[in-house]
């Protein structure tokens, strides 16, 4: 059942704290305003858009060529990716839930002034002729001077689940070509743009052509340096096993539709994931919960 705008502002409003606008009509935005820091998160696919620390500039990047339709995946913010993660047959590229309409479960202020949002969808018809398993999915977005991102898998059927997933985080950057990605040293990697060879990683990750790479077997903090400015964005996560690190660059920039020319310059994605050959078990009745926490340092 669709939450109209009315019934979300009369239900889970908070006051100078919570409003819900629409983006287009039909698809309702959650604006997030606090001392803490802005947010926005759009109920069409739990899709969190910005997040801005009091005092910062955004930390979340969406393209200025982004599509906002009902059943389209938004370039930019954080598009899950869920149950599987890349190509699968014929099926939707990275799942199907980042193109559903979420349900609002529940919206609250915590202790410490954060905005703690709560979404969920569980399976139906829609999902079924995808993907024929039971499920309940929550994702939680607390929005303070930090931002984290849970999603929890319940496995509602009889039998086990099989997944990938991500949150899969893009980043505002002043310079692709002055940006570094630190916590990945010595691990190794599916590189998607040599064939999917596995390659190891020797030192900071540094930019300089097409990206794509699953970093698997990891759990560590990843930080994102911008060498103009000098930020630094940690990555925190719990639950993944694997970090995805991609930029399309300026060829594979031109055959994607929804981003402006040049755009590759001042994004990247760090995403925390189990992807690839990081698989997520979950036994009938059970639960597991994907989270990333992003700080500014
Ligand atoms: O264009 P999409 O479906 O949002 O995917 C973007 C990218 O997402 C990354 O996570 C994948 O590793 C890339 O291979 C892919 O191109």
């Amino acid at each position: 059942m669709t939450q109209t705008l009315n019934t979300l502002n009369t239900n889970f409003a908070v006051p100078n704290a919570l409003r819900f606008t629409e983006a287009i009509p039909g698809l309702p935005v959650a604006e997030i305003s606090t001392s803490l820091a802005t947010a926005s998160v759009a109920l069409h696919g739990a899709h969190v858009l910005s997040w801005q620390p009091a005092g910062q500039a955004p930390v979340i990047w969406v393209s200025k060529a982004a599509i906002f339709e009902l059943g389209k995946p938004v370039r930019g913010g954080v598009p899950l990716c869920w149950p599987w993660f890349g190509p699968l047959a014929d099926k939707p590229m990275h799942g199907f839930v980042r193109t559903m309409v979420w349900q609002v479960r529940g919206a609250e202020l915590d202790a410490s002034g954060q905005l703690v949002l709560r979404l969920g969808i569980s399976d139906d018809a829609s999902t079924r002729a995808l993907w024929d398993f039971a499920f309940d999915l929550e994702l939680v977005v607390t929005v303070g001077s930090t931002l984290t991102i849970a999603l929890t898998t319940r496995n509602t059927g009889a039998t086990p689940l099989s997944i990938n997933q991500a949150l899969h985080t893009y980043f505002a950057t002043s310079d692709i070509h002055q940006t570094t990605v630190q916590g990945l040293a010595g691990g190794s990697y599916i590189n998607k743009v040599q064939n999917f060879a596995v390659c190891q990683q020797e030192g900071d990750v540094v930019f300089t052509g097409e990206t794509d790479r699953i970093y698997t077997d990891t759990t560590a903090d990843s930080v994102i340096v911008d060498g103009v400015t000098g930020r630094r964005i940690r990555i925190t996560k719990q639950g993944s096993a694997s970090t995805v690190v991609w930029n399309p660059w300026s060829e594979k920039e031109k055959n994607i539709v929804d981003m402006a020319a040049g755009e590759h310059r001042q994004m990247l994605c760090v995403e925390t994931c189990n992807a690839g050959p990081d698989t997520i078990s979950i036994p009938a009745g059970g639960v597991h919960t994907l989270a990333a926490t992003i700080s500014v340092e």
